[in-house]
């Protein structure tokens, strides 16, 4: 139980589905080709495998039909989107004027040529069946433009290089982390929950993590002040381990002190309780369950053959499981959001009727109908049928023969009296996207009677335990939390938790001292004294030292029954390198210098700057700054942060860098070694923040270079 999407439907394609094979390759998962884009990412066999695909299947329209989620006379229109790719959309990252300028600059720089090119004669050289080349849209309902999507064929693009251009604009940005590649129906669920940044969120099936990432970033959004830290956390859980791995690197981006990553069966998830006798109800949970898929047709071809009416049967009671532990996780007066990317009442408005059954008036299923107004949906329906692969059941008759219905799948009067038109059902030809359901909850009082403590269940052999020593309001607690294995099914067995180092407050006063002296830390602002945890055995000489929001650290403080399963906690701050060279009084964590803004893009561009001339290699570029030499000819040798001078206005525009907001996004992680520097980063974090000095990075050149503001676009 508890595999991955359920029993039975091995699904492909789709965002998370396809990031899960690209990881299991090795690949990065947040690299986006686009040469597979139109070939059908759940096909996957490259060019054609879309087209390739027989989009029919007689069940699946004889059931839809039947079902009745289509309005009358838009049937045709349906399937005839279903059998189109879906659109490329993605949104910008963050929130405020940094998210608005990049927008400004992709808007009216990048997208802004597309009928200009089409104009020049363009579209004469594309072939009578293209579709029309249609310069990229806003997503309607997203706030401030900040969501984008197009669609162009493989033809086209190959044929007009300003089409490729944005293609690769988005393959970059996506790489860096200005932009998030995402259906844009997925986008929507975080919206609904309202999360504020004092908020406990939990995300119950969050792998491969972009919406995680969305609710980190409404976390952090709701602040004022942008150096704040929210106080609250997001606990994204998945069942599977490697899929956990790939969230936490997806997330990584977000730089969040309040993520912890979890790894149980969401029906499952356990309560948490401190010794005082704290609980930590959720303010906000997301159920986006495992579903069987099909609203994903559009860029996941290969569910055509496949679609049968047993794959959401299959699904409906642990669905419901999930949607009924999160609501007894549930704060009163918290919301609860249950989403899924399939048309199947079963999967869908099924599961929210015998929530609000079972949950006999502590759930209310909120009217959404006047928020987001421009988002075309559909009401859900209020009655539906239950099939097996016989044919369809009714409620009382119950046909002969094999019968696979769990009696929630059914609608009946009690149903029928629910306000399940409140659902929402996003429908793909509306508005050229992927199908979507979702619902959205408050919580008006205690659940009715909670199910059997799962944590019983969840204890196992495998147990590492640690001292986390906190500091709260109710009282001052030694707790011991374990990262334990082996419990819930997880099958891993062995010495440890997947390999993982439990999590230790870092105790020795002396370290964090060191650290927030040598770098002029506010206690206020950054209280590592507190919430700074490592996972180094020994964590008096912590390797590294991660960061924790107020909340989370209470959170895991309180785990006194042992039971989570942490896959990852906090944001990671320092890294220590010790220098054989090390005067004792120096601090063993990074060292920032400070290069002139025209020194740091010259490191940039040749990754590697000597500190005299090599004799043996006259070639090698040296450093032209007297005052940066000197600066790193008397730091110690190891890795160190080169965070720039800005210098003036003037200087800044004649390094083309006239847009750069903040030395902190051109700090940069650099090695010190005996006669050189060289760079600690990847190229293409190099290669974005070189555009920020309008520095042409694109493999294609032509039409793609980024100049000033970093993201603007020519
Ligand atoms: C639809 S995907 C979630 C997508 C994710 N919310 C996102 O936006 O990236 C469903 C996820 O549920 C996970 N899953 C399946 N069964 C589960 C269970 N019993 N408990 C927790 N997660 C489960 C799968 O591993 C999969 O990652």
């Amino acid at each position: 139980m508890g595999g991955r999407g359920g029993r039975g439907f091995k699904r492909k394609g789709g965002d998370d589905r396809v990031l899960k094979r690209d990881f299991k390759k090795g690949k990065r998962d947040n690299v986006w080709d686009p040469s597979k884009e139109r070939g059908g990412r759940g096909g996957g066999n490259g060019a054609g495998a879309y087209a390739s695909y027989d989009k029919t299947n007689e069940k699946f329209e004889e059931y839809y039909k039947a079902q009745k989620i289509v309005p009358d006379g838009e049937w045709d229109d349906f399937m005839a989107s279903l059998r189109t790719p879906l659109p490329t959309s993605f949104r910008i990252n963050g929130s405020g004027k940094y998210a608005e300028d990049i927008r400004d600059q992709i808007e009216n720089k990048l997208f802004a040529k597309v009928p200009d090119v089409v104009d020049a004669g363009a579209a004469a050289e594309c072939e009578p069946t293209e579709p029309e080349v249609k310069p990229p849209t806003a997503v309607r309902w997203y706030p401030d433009r900040l969501a984008w999507q197009f669609n162009y064929s493989r033809q086209q693009l190959r044929r007009l290089p300003h089409l490729e251009s944005i293609h690769e604009f988005v393959k970059r940005a996506n790489e860096y982390g200005s932009i998030t590649r995402q259906e844009v129906v997925s986008m929507i669920p975080a919206f609904f929950l309202k999360i504020e940044p004092h908020h406990l969120v939990l995300d119950m099936c969050a792998a491969p993590g972009s919406k995680t990432f969305q609710l980190l970033e409404m976390l952090h959004g709701g602040l004022n002040d942008p150096q704040a830290l929210p106080e609250g956390f997001v606990v994204a859980n998945d069942v599977d381990i490697k899929r956990c791995n790939l969230l936490t690197h997806q997330t990584k981006r977000v730089n969040s002190p309040g993520l912890l990553v979890t790894n149980h069966e969401a029906q499952n998830f356990p309560e948490i309780k401190s010794m005082g006798g704290r609980t930590f109800p959720f303010d906000s949970i997301l159920c986006d369950v495992p579903c069987s898929g099909d609203g994903t047709m559009r860029k996941a071809p290969d569910i055509w053959p496949r679609w049968t009416v047993g794959n959401g049967n299959g699904l409906h009671p642990l669905q419901l499981k999930i949607a009924m532990r999160a609501a007894h996780l549930l704060k009163i007066g918290g919301r609860l959001v249950y989403s899924t990317c399939t048309f199947n009442p079963i999967e869908d408005e099924a599961v929210v009727a015998a929530m609000l059954k079972q949950s006999d008036g502590a759930l209310e299923l909120v009217d959404m109908s006047g928020e987001m107004p421009n988002l075309r949906r559909v009401p859900g329906v209020k009655t539906w049928q239950a099939w097996d692969k016989h044919g369809k059941h009714d409620a009382e008759g119950r046909p002969e023969g094999p019968f696979k219905c769990h009696p929630t799948m059914f609608s009946d009067a009690e149903s029928d009296a629910l306000p399940l038109e409140r659902c929402m059902r996003v429908l793909p030809h509306q508005d050229d996207t992927g199908g979507f359901f979702i619902a959205v909850f408050d919580k008006k009082r205690e659940m009715p009677a909670a199910p059997e403590d799962p944590n019983k269940k969840l204890r196992g052999p495998i147990t590492v335990r640690t001292e986390l020593t906190v500091d709260t309001a109710e009282q001052r607690v030694s707790v011991t939390l374990t990262l334990g294995g082996g419990r819930g099914g997880g099958g891993r067995g062995g010495g440890g938790y997947g390999g993982l180092d439990p999590i230790l407050p870092v105790v020795d006063p002396g370290v964090i001292d060191s650290i927030t002296t040598t770098y002029g830390i506010d206690r206020e602002k950054l209280p590592l004294h507190k919430n700074a945890v490592t996972r180094t055995a020994d964590n008096s000489r912590p390797k590294r030292v991660y960061m924790l929001s107020n909340g989370l650290r209470e959170y895991l403080a309180a785990d006194v029954r042992e039971n989570l399963k942490v896959i990852a906690a906090g944001l990671k701050i320092f890294e220590r390198q010790e220098h054989k060279d090390s005067a004792g009084d120096t601090c063993d964590y990074r060292l920032i210098i400070r290069p002139t803004l025209a020194e740091l893009k010259l490191i940039l561009q040749k990754r590697s700057l000597q500190l005299a001339p090599d004799p043996e290699r006259p070639d090698k570029p040296l450093f032209t700054d007297d005052a940066t030499r000197a600066e790193v000819t008397s730091a110690v040798a190891g890795s160190c942060v080169f965070l720039p001078r800005l210098g003036t206005a003037e200087e800044r525009a004649a390094l083309g860098a006239g847009g750069v907001l903040a030395p902190e996004e051109l700090a940069i992680a650099c090695w010190k070694g005996k006669s050189s520097v060289n760079l600690l980063v990847s190229k293409v974090e190099t290669d974005h923040m070189l555009e920020k000095f309008g520095v042409d990075v694109s493999a294609a050149g032509g039409g793609g270079s980024v100049q000033g503001g970093g993201m603007e676009v020519n």
